[in-house]
């Protein structure tokens, strides 16, 4: 069993198959595949009672046969099965045919496609869907698109074996133009976990999320790529502070940003700098400069121009515009060998721009990006659907591009370091889609770069705490209609203290 982080794409789920199938009988997977879904789905109708109602879907290929081997499994009890078969049993590969006979020997009662609408009419406790898995290769064409359409309107649990039909496992995107997917309450997935189910549309339409690894002998994986953020990825830099330290040994962080206008976005990257640790917090604005934020009174607030670049750690771009007073502080910081987040206008000033672009390429101190789509595609070149298409590979081309620790934000956000895994995030919430949590997102990242965390430590460990603090909160009701950036901060505040807590070992500072 790989890490339970791990994500494979569907090539590389293939090789791990073809691998695995060269020492087990036939059909073993999917049957192993069968069982488990039958296992989870036994789950999910436990409140109905032992007479719930099942209904199958089945389609043409391997995942089909998934499908038609849980449909033999549940039809041993006292459970009505029906199964819907979406594929001419002539066509079937071999495995899937031989799961069809068996489903066909059960009590299992199959159904034809055209009965759609006595079908929809019945209740259902449980639908399953195994109509297309890694195999889907174009939008699911007319006759199965209805059966998909009255799925997504069922009010029952929906589990899709694999993957939701019609959603690509690697991107998380509807596969085809004008494509469909089931949306799914819960999806198992084999052999291993594909980020496809966890970024772009992958959170709405995957549900909850189990691998089933399918007992393959842990000498057919291969190494992985990308994986599931996780507190380990960060948890060494957790450390409890020492008694006898000061607010220097928890460094400085300087926000430039809040041109006329924007100064709210400046103040809040700074507030949340300074209350993820840092040790001193400066607002530096590009125009005119508060004499102080009077909700935050330990942020010194100045204007850009007269600030000294030569130290500290540096956030670029809340609310900064991009007047040519922006682009020419921009440059200071780029040339300035302090550690640096880029957010925002920045992005954009550096987007539009050549000489930054290569300064930005060349900064020798630690780099990170924090682009949402629109600003990612403005330093590609390219339209936000195209980052959209397949987010992994945008964030691991700008990491190259800038030789930089790229977070791209978004449901499922990407975090990308040159030459390692790529990350995608597990926490956060919809109440995240709001102005100025990327500006909260870029303090934090200032502040653990501040306090000595490596970039990608520093990015990963960011992404997880702003969404998981955006968790805690809609758990607590605030939010996630109405949830505002500000309310995030003092939450970010408490996660990072809870984690340092619990990660301390006996109360030693590490
Ligand atoms: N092989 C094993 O032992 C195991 C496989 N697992 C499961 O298998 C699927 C992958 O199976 P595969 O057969 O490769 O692909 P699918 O079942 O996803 O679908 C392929 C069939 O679908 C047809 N197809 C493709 N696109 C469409 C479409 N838009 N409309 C209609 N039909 C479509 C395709 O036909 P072609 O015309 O393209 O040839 C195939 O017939 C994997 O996801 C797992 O669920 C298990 O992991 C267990 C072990
Ligand atoms: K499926």
């Amino acid at each position: 069993m790989p890490s339970p982080t791990a994500l494979f794409s569907a090539s590389e789920i293939r090789d791990i198959e073809r691998a695995a199938q060269t020492t087990l009988p036939a059909g073993t997977l999917m049957q192993r595949a069968g069982e488990a879904a039958a296992e989870l789905a036994l789950e999910l109708i436990q409140s109905a009672g032992d007479t719930a109602n099942v209904l199958i879907l089945a389609g043409p290929g391997n995942n089909g046969g998934d499908a038609l081997e849980a449909a033999y499994r549940l039809a041993q009890g006292s459970l009505e099965v029906t199964i819907v078969l979406c594929a001419d049993p002539a066509r079937q590969p071999l495995n899937a045919r031989q799961a069809l006979l068996r489903a066909q020997s059960s009590a299992a009662c199959f159904v034809d496609t055209d009965l759609r609408d006595d079908l929809f009419a019945e209740k259902w406790d449980l639908v399953i869907d195994g109509l297309f898995g890694i195999g889907l290769t174009r939008a699911i064409d007319s006759t199965v698109r209805p059966l998909v359409q009255a799925v997504n309107v069922l009010a029952c649990p929906v589990l899709s074996l694999d993957v939701p039909s019609g959603l690509d496992a690697d991107t998380g995107n509807i596969v085809g133009e004008n494509g469909i997917a089931i949306r799914a309450s819960h999806t198992i997935t084999f052999i291993g976990n594909k980020p496809g189910l966890h970024t772009a549309h992958g959170k709405d339409y995957a549900g909850a999320v189990r691998v089933a690894s399918l007992d393959i002998d842990e000498a057919c994986f291969i190494p992985f790529h990308a994986e599931l953020n996780d507190v380990r990825l960060f948890s060494s830099h957790l450390r409890l502070r020492m008694h006898n330290s000061h607010k220097g040994s928890y460094g400085d962080v300087t926000v430039i940003g809040g041109a006329r206008g924007m100064g709210g976005a400046a103040i809040l990257a700074a507030r949340a700098a300074a209350k993820s640790g840092a040790g001193r917090v400066y607002a530096a604005f590009i125009d005119d400069a508060p004499t102080h934020d009077s909700l935050q009174p330990e942020l010194m607030c100045r204007n850009a121009v007269d600030h000294d670049f030569a130290s500290g750690t540096f956030v670029a771009g809340p609310g900064l515009g991009i007047s040519s007073t922006a682009r020419n502080i921009l440059e200071r910081a780029l040339n300035a060998q302090v550690p640096l987040v880029l957010d925002a206008d920045a992005l954009n000033l550096i987007a539009a721009d050549t000489k930054l672009q290569t300064l930005a390429a060349r900064h020798a101190s630690p780099l990170i990006l924090t682009p949402h789509p629109l600003e990612a595609a403005r330093l590609l070149g390219v339209s936000s659907a195209t980052i959209q298409d397949d987010r992994l590979a945008a964030a691991r081309q700008l990491a190259r591009l800038f030789n930089a620790t790229i977070v791209l934000k978004g449901s499922g956000t990407v975090i990308a370091t040159p030459g390692d895994n790529a990350v995608i995030n597990t926490t956060g919430n919809p109440a995240l889609a709001t102005a100025g949590t990327g500006d909260v997102l870029a303090g934090m990242c200032g502040a653990l770069l501040a306090q000595g965390w490596p970039e990608r430590e520093a990015a990963v460990g960011a992404a997880w705490l702003h969404g998981h603090a955006a968790d805690v909160l809609v758990e607590q009701g605030i939010g996630p209609t109405g949830l505002t950036a500000s309310e995030l901060i003092p939450a970010i505040r408490a996660s990072l203290n809870q984690l340092i807590n619990k990660n301390a070992q006996h109360g030693r500072t590490l």
